[in-house]
């Protein structure tokens, strides 16, 4: 039996099933610590009004009451007791109801105990964190920094998503992060992460619209050697390398349904394998995500789960629209043209001229925050004056305006290598970077002139590929590779070129074998 861990308060055991009881006793205990257990609801006020825990595990349903009143009872006294609730097998609404009330997370009947040590571990975790930093409040303090300093605003709607993240920061449950296209919802994920106790985990984000179908199960869970032709070594996915930590599942409405219910599966059991396995294996990780889809419309529709929706939905948070918040984008541009500048390693970053600031603050900005980044980027690189200017912003509801707002592509869209990656009408190329366009050869000219028909065309000696999507894939490369060399080979600077975001444009650098022998730089965003 391993020594008890010094200084740590016991941990409350609330179960009125004696047996069930007796187990947790013995098996916590063989963890290193100290117990005290309660067989009732009266009994385990009795015992909380006595001394404090370092943990409260207690089962739904008691013989006097329900393990839920513990709950609201911890939660809203000031000290941070972290409470995990057992409930019965195949009860997610209990859970959910549970998690929504303040419980930091759940353990369903029959208890494993790989779960039970990783739920213990956690809340422990957690606790000592809280109690080295000495003071409840300077943890929350510092934690309240972290998210300013990601999500920066003065407006209502911003201070209320702040609010929203300290609570969602402590649980474990899944959150549902809703907004329009671009409004940073996964940049509220990452605060979330970082202001949780998992910050020093990784955070992994994975856009689910990017991935082709017979890739996904693979992407998520890994697989062995020799699984499938092509797969010569072992490896981990999305779920093994957020272990201990958070995955977001961007744009989770364009999973299709069979990978709904292998998610579901993984989230229920907490257990993955990978393909080709034997064996499962036991994963820590809290799910999160993003979606700019009504989720709930599309369980009304039938194109995603009803059981999947109410596992991952258990807590919400909506990213305000810019316009909602038109009075952050002097803050929010301030802070984009710092990074700027750090990027480009100048000594002071530029500002806006105050035309420039009034333009901005009076655009409805469809494509939100991402917008303004994209056009502050092109604006920074091209302005001529030590200050941007209102004419370095260019026309800002033309091209930009139809890039930031393309919608994302439906989840019946059959995956071709543009799915997911280009805008539901051709790329515009913004009217004010001075990119010269790939050189076409003289068949492309030809093909993209605007010819009327099929027979003209042929009267005009037009040249066909006689191989359309190896043609495609050149062309697409070759622009590219053109945006890379104007930026430097920066991929951040050459996504918005393209009308593509960073994860897409890297994307299909991997996917078109693009390498330019520089291919890590500027790489800090997203992990997936
Ligand atoms: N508060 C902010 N401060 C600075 N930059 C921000 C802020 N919010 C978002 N951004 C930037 O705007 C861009 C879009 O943000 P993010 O990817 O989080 O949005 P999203 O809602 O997840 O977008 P999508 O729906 O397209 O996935 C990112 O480059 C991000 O860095």
């Amino acid at each position: 039996m391993p020594p008890r861990t010094p200084g740590l308060d016991p941990i409350l055991v609330i179960d009125d099933e004696a047996d069930l009881r007796e187990l947790l006793d013995i098996s916590i205990r063989r963890m290193g610590h100290d117990v005290v257990l309660a067989g009732s609801l009266a009994e385990a006020r009795e015992k909380l009004s006595q001394r404090r825990y370092s943990l409260v595990l207690t089962d739904m349903r008691l013989g006097d009451g329900l393990g839920i009143e513990i709950v609201r009872q911890l939660s809203a006294a000031p000290e941070r007791v972290p409470v995990a609730v057992i409930t019965a097998y195949g009860s997610a609404d209990n859970a959910v109801e549970a998690l929504k009330a303040g419980a930091f997370d759940y353990i369903a009947k029959p208890v494993s105990l790989d779960q039970l040590r990783s739920l213990v571990l956690n809340a422990l975790g957690r606790q000592q964190r809280e109690d080295q930093d000495n003071a409840a409040s300077a943890e929350a303090a510092q934690a309240a920094d972290r998210a300013a300093a990601l999500l920066p605003g003065h407006s209502p709607a911003m201070q209320e998503v702040r609010r929203s993240l300290s609570r969602l920061a402590r649980s474990m449950a899944p959150v549902v992060i809703s907004g329009e296209s671009g409004s940073g919802k996964e940049r509220a994920a990452r605060a979330i992460h970082a202001t949780s106790t998992r910050a020093a985990h990784p955070f992994v984000a994975v856009n689910c619209g990017a991935i082709p179908e017979n890739l996904m199960e693979s992407e998520f869970f890994g697989h062995v050697k020799g699984a499938f032709t092509g797969a010569d070594a072992e490896r981990g996915g999305f779920f093994q390398a957020a272990n201990g930590g958070t995955l977001l599942l961007d744009e989770v409405a364009d999973l299709p349904l069979a990978m709904q219910v292998k998610l579901l599966r993984a989230l229920q059991e907490r257990r993955v394998r990978k393909i080709g396995a034997s064996r499962e294996d036991a994963v820590d990780v809290r799910v999160m995500c993003a979606s700019h889809k009504d989720l709930a419309a599309m369980v009304s529709a039938g194109q995603f789960r009803q059981d999947l929706y109410y596992r991952l939905n258990v807590l919400e948070l909506r990213m305000p629209t810019l316009r909602e918040r038109a009075e952050d984008i002097p803050v929010l541009a301030r802070a984009i043209l710092e990074h700027l500048a750090v990027r480009y390693g100048d000594p002071r970053p530029r500002r806006l001229s105050q035309a420039a600031l009034e333009r901005l603050v009076a655009y409805p900005f469809p494509g939100n925050v991402r917008e303004l980044e994209n056009l502050l980027e092109r604006a920074y690189a091209f302005a001529e004056a030590e200050d941007i200017q209102l004419a370095d912003l260019g026309p800002l509801d033309t091209n930009m305006e139809r890039a930031a707002i393309r919608p994302a592509p439906s989840p019946l869209t059959p995956y071709t290598p543009w799915a997911g990656m280009m805008p539901a009408e051709p790329a515009p190329i913004p009217v004010s970077a001075p990119l010269t366009a790939a050189a076409p050869e003289p068949e492309a000219v030809a093909v993209a002139a605007d010819l009327p028909d099929p027979a003209e065309r042929a009267c005009r000696g037009v040249v066909f590929p006689v191989d359309l999507p190896a043609r495609l894939e050149d062309v697409e490369r070759e622009i590219i590779l053109q945006a890379l060399a104007q930026t430097g080979f920066n991929r951040t600077a050459a996504a918005p070129l393209l009308g593509l975001n960073l994860r897409q444009l890297r994307y299909r650098i991997q996917q078109l074998g693009i390498r330019d022998g520089r291919d890590e730089r500027d790489e800090g965003e997203g992990a997936a």
